[in-house]
């Protein structure tokens, strides 16, 4: 599918719908030759809705390696996505950040054309923006490429080196860029965190977490909903973690919490 002869229409996914509780972050698949496979992700879709009870998707980010493919398999791996995500997934999200702002750019309207129900940009990490104002500057540059797509800021500072606050940047962001609608916060700054939700309680605005084994620290925070690698295959599991912390039967939910950090102590060990 190419954005010219689009099967999907924009934003046909789940128009309006907030984007809340789990997102798988999606690993690219590859042959034994380092291609993309795109024929697996119809089986990938439906794995995750029938096994793991997930349904929306985080696409070439930091799981899926998207900043080590090239523009070109970025494409259609969103293209894929989300013509199989139609009517079976509520969220396909693109993350279209890139060290190259016209490449971005080119990202956010491909994601915008083929149908995306978001899109998700991290900062430039070669050439670091210095304060808020160059970051909201590059990231205002990619989201008004796509005016009628919600735009998520993807805040990664291990990964990055970008350690500018989430609360600055939050501050007036609207003004800025209209279509905002949260921030996936891959950071163990809970305090930075926090800041945000209390001070943005009526912007309606989607937190999103990042860190995995630390999901119950963040939901006591008030973040509704988490972005990870894990949901793949823990999806099930944690969501049993969303519903005790929810009831609220915080042991439970403790338990949960701690026997995802067993798995992921020992996935981490392995390398
Ligand atoms: C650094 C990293 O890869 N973090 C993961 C986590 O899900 C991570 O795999 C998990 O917490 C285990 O450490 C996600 O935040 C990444 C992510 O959502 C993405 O693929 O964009």
């Amino acid at each position: 599918m190419s954005p010219s002869d689009t099967s999907t229409s924009p934003n046909s996914m789940t128009p309006g719908k907030k984007l809340e509780g789990l997102v798988a972050a999606a690993i690219t698949p590859m042959t034994p030759d380092g291609q993309i496979n795109l024929s697996v992700i119809r089986q990938y879709v439906d794995y995750l809705v029938r096994e793991q009870n997930v349904k929306n998707i985080f696409v070439n980010g930091t799981t899926g390696e998207g900043l080590s493919l090239s523009i070109q398999e970025r494409k259609q791996l969103a293209e894929e996505w989300v013509r199989q995500g139609k009517d079976k997934l509520d969220h396909v999200i693109i993350h279209v950040g890139a060290l190259s702002l016209p490449e971005s750019q080119d990202l956010a309207r491909h994601a915008a054309a083929i149908g995306a129900s978001g899109i998700a940009v991290i900062a430039p990490f070669f050439f670091k923006p210095t304060n808020k104002d160059e970051l909201v500057a590059f990231l205002q540059k990619v989201a008004s490429e796509a005016p009628g797509v919600p735009f998520y800021y993807y805040h990664i500072p291990p990964l990055t080196g970008v350690k500018i606050r989430v609360e600055e940047l939050l501050d007036g962001i609207r003004e800025q860029i209209p279509t905002f609608q949260g921030v996936k916060f891959s950071d163990t700054d809970l305090l930075d965190l926090a800041q945000c939700i209390n001070k943005n309680g009526s912007e309606q605005f989607a937190f999103l977490y990042g860190v995995d084994e630390q999901l119950l620290g963040a939901l006591a925070v008030g973040v509704n909903g988490a972005v990870g690698s894990t949901y793949n295959y823990l999806g099930r599991k944690t969501k049993l973690m969303l519903q005790a912390f929810a009831k609220p039967d915080l042991a439970l939910a403790q338990k949960y919490q701690f026997l995802i950090g067993e798995f992921l102590n020992f996935v981490i060990k392995l390398g």
